[in-house]
């Protein structure tokens, strides 16, 4: 039987996906290992969230390829999905903007279901912190949690100038949680150790060590099929099968968005998208 203090999680990963990788399930899996390790968490879902078309970057090829891509990764899967509503958003959408919006999923959900349950017992109320300090995230001991994927990769960005808003990394480390799967060329420790905002939130950054080094990425495999190389058991079956039926990925897909000269998200940093 599970114990009181066994906090239920939802894992949400943000990213490309172009196109989706064995790795980028893989990090669910190894997310999931981890935190359930502890014996204070049970990981109940994992969402994918792929980025919409807005985001300009370059080589990014369609929203509706990389979704149904990420459909037919996860069909097998009982527990890892893909949510739409990021993708189908016209303009590019800020991480905490998306993260906030499932939390507000997850909170309504639990909400009806309090609703339903106060014929019997008395509502509780769901308190949230007004300051983000410490490790406990929500004071209603029942509440699911709802935790960010991702690789070290995406921590490290939050240090490049400007390019995430300072409140968001706030709302994202504090509020909600991280976790974040060891990359190599990175190192997530050292980075934390080094950051002000990351050592304070610590606490709420699960960093989950890659034992099997898997530097499968999505640009390496853009760059095989733009080749003609095969790219069977980087990805799964299915979405070999349907980048093959579309013809997708070539030298003229990756110069998609080239001629973008600032995309939403270099708004301040001017970086190259390539
Ligand atoms: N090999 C990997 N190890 C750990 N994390 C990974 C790995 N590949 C992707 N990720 C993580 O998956 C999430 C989504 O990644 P994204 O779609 O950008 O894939 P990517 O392979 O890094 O893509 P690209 O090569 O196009 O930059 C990010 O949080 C990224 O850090
Ligand atoms: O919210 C931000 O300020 C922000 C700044 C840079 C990147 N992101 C997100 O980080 C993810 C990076 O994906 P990728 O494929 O560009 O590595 C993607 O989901 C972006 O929306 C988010």
């Amino acid at each position: 039987m599970e114990g009181q203090d066994v906090t239920k999680v939802v894992l949400l990963a943000c990213g490309s996906f172009n196109p989706i990788t064995n790795m980028h399930l893989r990090m669910f899996e190894l997310a999931r290992d981890h935190l359930e390790d502890t014996g204070q968490y049970r990981v109940v879902k994992g969402i994918i969230s792929p980025v919409g078309d807005g985001y300009k970057k370059k080589g990014l090829i369609e929203a509706c390829h990389r979704l149904a891509m990420v459909r037919l990764a996860t069909e097998d899967s009982d527990w890892i999905t893909v949510d739409a509503w990021e993708t189908l958003q016209p303009e590019w959408v800020e991480t905490a903007k998306v993260v906030r919006h499932h939390f507000d999923e997850i909170f309504t959900v639990e909400e009806n279901i309090d609703d339903v349950d106060t014929v019997k017992y008395p509502k509780k109320r769901r308190i949230e912190e007004n300051n983000f300090e410490g490790s406990s995230v929500y004071k209603r001991r029942d509440a699911t949690q709802l935790m960010l994927l991702c690789g070290a990769d995406v921590l490290e960005s939050f240090g490049i100038p400007n390019l995430w808003k300072q409140e968001d990394i706030d709302e994202i480390v504090g509020r909600y949680g991280l976790v974040c799967i060891t990359r190599s060329g990175n190192d997530p420790h050292k980075f934390i150790h080094q950051s002000d905002t990351l050592w304070k939130y610590r606490k709420n950054i699960h960093v989950v060590p890659e034992w099997v080094t898997n530097e499968i990425s999505a640009t390496q495999v853009r760059r095989a099929l733009r080749r003609g190389r095969s790219v069977r058991y980087l990805l799964p079956d299915r979405v070999v099968h349907y980048i093959q039926e579309n013809g997708l990925y070539s030298a003229e897909s990756e110069q998609k968005n080239a001629d973008v000269v600032l995309a939403p998200f270099q708004r301040y940093t001017g970086a190259s998208s390539s």
